[in-house]
């Protein structure tokens, strides 16, 4: 039996993310000048509070990104003492402001805003980061419905690698509301035996070391090592730790890539694997927003 999670020929080893966003996005480009033809533009509110540096670069990115595809974004630039009642009479505005179709409030919010209570207050058909429960509940039903970016991201880049997904093990390290379980779920859906491991999990080792496809969302830098991985898996890195090196600073994944990557059939660096889908699958649920709110 050949006990490799993938075909060996249709792989590249290192997993392009910037190639298959780009992909991504020209995709997202053409439907949207369909609708333009009928007089459409998919709009986009991107909200950020605060000055986060490390939001404030992925603000601007998605504002560059949509203008490339043909959307329209509306940037809504908040103080960090800003406070909970304005944002939310914000979103109300947004929610019925008919030009809007998608609302993204940038995470993380100041320590003083209840990130749940803004999140439950986006209109769910306007809600492209999925994170509203009623699409949260609608994934975990099989529904088709807003998914989050990043892992809907390390879904497609899943696809494009292995092809069919049925049947393979799936271990996903780290059980965030954002990434973890979401990845859970689409996983499932795509008909894989998903085994979701986390902090006080026993022998997390051993359980790796079982999957087909291990989707690593943990946050520790270059925890997981070559003999975690299962010869021939295909490793996503969805980790971005930035770590002290002789130059300065620079980026890790969760995963040691350098390790890890004779073993794996295939593997996504950081930067350069997940990161470029994240804001690629957002032009992607933006669209998709546009479009349910078409009836
Ligand atoms: N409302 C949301 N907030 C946050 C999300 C999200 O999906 N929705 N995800 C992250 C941040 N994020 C997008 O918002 C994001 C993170 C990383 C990248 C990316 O392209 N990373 C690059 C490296 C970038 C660098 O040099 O720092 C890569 O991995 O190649 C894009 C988007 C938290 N907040």
């Amino acid at each position: 039996m050949n006990t490799q999670a993938v075909q060996p020929d249709r792989l590249a080893k290192r997993i392009d993310g910037k190639q298959v966003s780009s992909q991504v996005l020209a995709e997202v480009s053409e439907a949207v000048q369909q609708l333009q033809q009928q007089g459409i533009q998919p709009g986009l509110a991107v909200v950020l509070v605060g000055e986060d540096p490390a939001s404030q670069v992925y603000v601007r990115n998605k504002v560059l990104r949509a203008a490339e595809v043909g959307i329209r974004s509306i940037e809504h630039r908040l103080p960090a003492d800003t406070d909970e009642s304005s944002l939310l009479a914000l979103i109300e505005t947004l929610n019925q402001d008919p030009q809007v179709n998608g609302i993204l409030v940038q995470l993380p919010l100041p320590a003083a805003i209840d990130e749940n209570r803004v999140l439950e207050a986006i209109d769910p058909l306007k809600d492209v980061d999925g994170f509203h429960s009623q699409n949260v509940g609608g994934l975990s039903q099989g529904r088709e419905v807003l998914t989050p970016c990043t892992p809907a991201g390390c879904m497609r880049l899943l696809r494009q690698t292995c092809g069919e997904l049925s049947g393979l093990h799936a271990v996903v390290v780290g059980r965030s509301n954002i990434v973890g379980k979401p990845m859970a779920a689409l996983l499932l859906q795509a008909d894989c035996s998903v085994t979701l491991v986390h902090s006080r999990s026993r022998d997390i080792e051993r359980l790796c070391r079982d999957a087909d496809i291990l989707v690593a969302a943990v946050g520790r830098p270059q925890m997981i090592k070559r003999d975690w991985i299962k010869p021939g898996a295909v490793v996503i890195d969805v980790g971005i730790n930035r770590i002290q090196a002789d130059t300065g600073t620079r980026l890790v994944g969760d995963v040691d890539y350098d390790d890890v990557y004779d073993q794996a059939a295939a593997i996504t660096p950081v930067p350069g694997g997940v990161g470029p889908m994240t804001i690629a699958m957002l032009m992607q649920n933006t669209l998709t927003a546009a479009r349910m709110q078409l009836g």
